[in-house]
């Protein structure tokens, strides 16, 4: 990401919420080899055959060369490689990949394996700036094999930290495809547990660290730009576009806060909503992206990585031998077509949608294509991109245009004319599974298949759609995805009379329709889509209209009005879980508690608020909570074994008079925007934590807070409440999250300068060195300040409070300059000084930084103070520990403050620690929820699999 936002991570400059050991299979954690299975043993010994599998792949000329396809075999019964990349921003990646080549590729090279020279790591030639790679080496061998210590310690390290991603490289490629630009409007409708995500979110931030650095310049000088034009830039340099990563399993969507959290970006909104009925966004006038109406936003980019049999993974996930039906296919093909019309509607016009599988079946690959195509009015309406010339180096086949099906029971079948006489009346078999017909001319070689023979990586298929002008999505009972009966015509062009209406309607020109019009073969109800059972109406206090979606919105609508629900009930909807429906398991709880999904947030606030129930509300915040507030955005509710609090989102006023204060302690720059800070809690105080959102993110919050949208993250925080003492300290101090966002901004009163990399390395083994000094027997001063190095004589001189420490870039030849930008949050206090890292953090850094693991000293704990002075020996050593114990002495409160801080820090690393132990159990348990959802009985857990 090319906001400063990785620069500060420099090892390890972060705060809460960073994944640090990440957790989960996939990939994802660093450190937590407590809880990731070691599979080894299991693949080796995993028996690797399937007779369907194995018969459906080669029957239908998946690969018609005999010695390819043998090659594909083999393949598939080899273990997955090793693979990441390099995250963040360009320069942040270059300078950690650095690291990689000049300290570890000449270990790496000395290290032989079953008699073997290991192969040295590999840039993928199709990943740009070579920030991917990939090594022959199993995880497992570089995990466990003792040469492979110091690597694997940087891998886990660097994860931990988030500078790497430890992704399947074919995972990698859907993202790339999007042609993602910072000011897009982009929607990961499947996003868990958020590898593709996390990479989404690096292409709306890219280059913006320059961006925005020109633009402080500017800002800070009056000096216009380059171009001669005077103002900052489209939002001073910063990326105007957002991410909205959703996914429908709340857990799963937990997963993804965790894993996307770490990336720090004000763009990104995360949500947790079915994709197949995902709710339009309302804007306000004015917004960047509203549809022809002006009232709903259409997405630039949409990335549909849709659940999936998963069977291209069976190198990293064995079992898929085992468990290989076509009904696996045939089951997931409804959601997997829905889910794909679902995202060409909010599609701008001119957009594009990547719809990928980590699956091999033309089931779920081209059948879905072609049917979402057709569904949504042929190749007039969508055309599938040619992505041949993309991602040179990337070794890939055209999308297949003939295959047969495979039935449940084992049967294949060429054409639906031969299956209709076979199947029975409640057979999954549908037109739309077959090849299109040629009169359709879709031109399904446009798609993307990648075979793990070809360069030693997983099985993955991707394609590529552009929206080429406004659609009506057939309902489904009159497209071939859901008509036995369906026979090819030529697509009509689209009536416009109801459009027409709808238009008129939105315009005011005409009424809102008392009864919903009757839409002739409507869609399958919601309920029946999604396998719910019905519900009864609830009133909601969320009006929204009958015709809420004009063009190309309709199939939301049309599943209602299938039901012959009237306008009330329409109205109603909008905010139930039948719109948006729960995994039953979760339906039923929510059901037996008694509280009802609805508006609000479903909260990863840490305010203090967050961790108390509705009753406590008033108690936790600065004023009591009007109770219609606490009634209407705080309700308890329970998803599984889980209590959730839902919140609200609430902006500040710009002249907020903690902002005021904010802004004139740390001189933050005028141009800042001052209307983006939010809060979460229902009372909009400040009470814990304020924290900072974009404004395109700030609109679809306030828009949408009464609309049933189910919110689970957004924002990064900015500044935390802190206890200090003294009158002119702010209390409110700059979070290591926020701090690359609004550093720049920081006037030079806070700002601590730094040159040398020796000095930061005493910060990072040091904490709360002192800033006072004392008389050496020669009366001399020293220590203190002036142990320091160049920073000496600046902390000595700065206000107390929160500052910003920041690393001047030095010149190729320095020695002990900093060839990348590094900015850390530093506290002053009356008598020492203290990086904002905790001990975690600042372990990572030295290790990335310096190679070194020192142990840390805490000036502040005296039973350490002789740890320092044991270091210097003799006379010296007993007058040290004399003024440490004296300072201390005086210095009671301060430390204590000090502490806290440090104290904080260290909680708050343990958290997350906790939290990736929860997310492995999460996930586990989440296997339980899938089963438990008819849509995907049967399917296991490897369904809704990363790679
Ligand atoms: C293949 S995984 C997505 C992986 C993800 N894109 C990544 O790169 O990390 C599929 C995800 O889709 C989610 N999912 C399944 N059905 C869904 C639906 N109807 N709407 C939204 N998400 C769904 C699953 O919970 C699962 O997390």
């Amino acid at each position: 990401m090319a906001r400063g936002g990785h620069n500060s991570r420099g090892g390890g400059g972060r705060g809460k919420g960073r994944g640090r050991g990440g957790g989960g299979r996939g990939g994802r954690g660093g450190g937590q080899r407590n809880f990731q299975p070691d599979n080894r043993v299991s693949f080796q010994n995993i028996d690797k055959r399937n007779e369907k599998f194995e018969r459906y792949y080669n029957t239908i000329g998946l690969l018609p060369d005999e010695t390819e396809r043998a090659a594909f075999w083999a393949a598939l019964r080899t273990e997955l490689p090793n693979s990441f990349r390099f995250t963040g921003s360009k320069g942040h990646a270059l300078s950690v990949r650095e690291n990689l080549v000049t300290r570890f590729f000449p270990m790496i090279k000395e290290i032989t394996h079953e008699g073997r020279p290991v192969e040295l790591p590999t840039a993928m030639p199709w990943y740009p700036e070579g920030l991917a790679y990939s090594m022959t080496t199993p995880k497992n061998v570089v995990r466990k094999y003792g040469p492979f210590k110091e690597f694997q310690r940087f891998l886990v390290s660097e994860t931990g930290v988030g500078n790497i991603s430890r992704q399947e490289q074919v995972s990698m490629i859907p993202p790339l495809l999007l042609d993602v630009q910072p000011h897009h409007s982009v929607l990961d409708l499947c996003a868990a547990p958020g590898s593709k995500s996390a990479q989404l979110i690096e292409l709306i931030h890219a280059g913006e660290e320059d961006r925005v650095k020109q633009a402080i310049e500017r800002a800070k000088t009056g000096a216009p730009a380059a171009n001669g034009n005077p103002d900052l830039g489209e939002d001073s340099g910063r990326a105007t576009g957002m991410l909205v990563a959703n996914d429908v399993n709340y857990r799963r969507a937990q997963m993804l806060v965790h894993q996307v959290k770490r990336l720090n970006s004000p763009n990104m909104i995360v949500m947790n909503h079915d994709a197949t009925m995902f709710p339009s966004i309302e804007l306000p006038a004015g917004s960047q992206g509203l549809n022809k109406q002006g009232k709903y936003l259409k997405f630039d980019r949409i990335l549909a990585d849709v659940p999936c049999s998963g069977d291209g993974t069976c190198r990293k996930n064995p079992n898929i031998w085992k468990d290989w039906t076509p009904q696996n296919g045939l089951g997931l093909y409804t959601t997997q077509v829905r889910i794909l019309v679902r995202a060409l509607q909010m599609l701008k016009v001119g957009g594009r949608v990547v719809y990928s599988t980590c699956s091999l079946n033309p089931m779920e690959n081209e059948a879905v294509v072609s049917s979402a195509i057709e569904r949504c009015g042929g190749v007039a309406k969508v055309k599938l991109l040619d992505c041949a010339d993309q991602l040179p180096g990337l070794l890939r086949k055209p999308g297949l245009r003939d295959w047969s099906i495979m039935s449940r029971g084992g049967q294949i079948y060429e054409s639906w004319a031969e299956a209709v006489q076979f199947e029975g009346e409640d057979s999954k078999v549908v037109p739309g599974m077959f090849p299109p017909e040629v009169e359709e001319e879709i031109p399904l070689e446009h798609c993307m298949r990648v075979y793990p023979h070809q360069q030693d990586t997983g099985g993955f298929f991707i394609t590529a759609l552009e929206k080429l002008g406004d659609i009506r999505a057939k309902p489904e009972p009159e497209s071939k995805s859901g008509n036995k009966n369906w026979t090819f015509t030529k697509p009509e062009p689209q009536s416009t009379a109801f459009t027409e209406l709808l238009e008129d309607i939105a315009s005011g020109k005409a009424e809102e329709p008392r009864t919903v019009p009757e839409l002739p073969n409507s869609d399958a109800s919601a309920a029946q889509r999604s396998n719910e059972p019905a519900e009864p109406l609830e009133t909601s206090t969320t009006k929204r209209s009958a015709v809420d979606e004009p063009n190309d919105e309709l199939p939301v609508k049309k599943a209602k009005l299938a039901d012959d629900i009237s306008e009330a009930s329409l109205e109603a909807n909008a905010t139930r879980r039948e719109h948006w429906p729960l995994p039953p398991a979760v339906t039923d709880a929510v059901e037996a508690s008694g509280n009802v999904p609805g508006a609000g947030i479903v909260g990863d606030s840490d305010d203090t608020i967050a961790s108390q129930g509705a009753d406590d509300v008033g108690a936790a915040t600065a004023q009591p909570v009007p109770p219609e507030i606490a009634q209407a955005t705080v309700t308890r509710r329970k998803r599984g074994d889980e209590s959730v609090q839902e919140e609200a989102f609430k902006f500040l006023s710009a002249t907020h008079p903690d902002l005021e204060s904010i802004y004139k302690f740390y001189e933050l720059h005028s141009s800042f925007p001052r209307d983006r800070f939010l809060v979460r809690n229902p009372a909009g105080d400040p009470v814990k934590g304020i924290y900072y959102s974009s404004q395109l993110v700030k609109d679809i919050l306030t828009t949408n807070e009464k609309r049933g949208m189910k919110f689970v993250h957004a924002g990064v925080k900015m500044f935390m409440k802190q206890d200090a003492q003294g009158q002119d300290i702010c209390r409110w101090r700059i979070q290591t999250e926020g701090l690359p966002i609004i550093e720049g901004w920081v006037g030079d009163s806070r700002v601590v300068r730094m040159s040398k990399r020796r000095t930061l390395r005493k910060l990072l083994v040091e904490m709360f060195p002192k800033i006072s000094t004392y008389k050496d027997e020669d009366g001399n001063e020293t220590g203190g300040w002036k142990d320091l190095n160049e920073i000496g004589e600046q902390v000595r001189d700065i206000g107390m409070g929160c500052c910003v420490l920041r690393a001047d870039l030095a010149p190729e030849d320095s020695e002990d300059g900093f060839r990348e930008h590094i900015t850390l949050p530093l506290w002053r206090s009356m008598y020492s000084l203290n990086l904002m890292l905790p001990k975690e953090d600042r372990r990572a850094m030295l290790l990335r930084l310096f190679n070194e693991e020192p142990p840390l000293i805490n000036h502040s704990d005296p039973k350490q103070t002789g740890y320092e002075a044991a270091s210097k020996g003799g006379e010296a050593v007993e007058k040290d520990a004399a003024a440490e114990k004296e300072e201390l002495n005086a210095d009671d409160d301060d430390d204590v403050d000090a502490d806290a801080m440090s104290l904080e820090q260290d909680i708050i690393a343990i958290e997350d620690k906790t939290q990736a132990a929860r997310l492995e159990v999460l996930e586990d348990e989440d296997r339980k929820t899938s089963e438990a959802m008819p849509e995907r009985q049967g399917e296991g857990d490897h369904y809704n699999k990363t790679i």
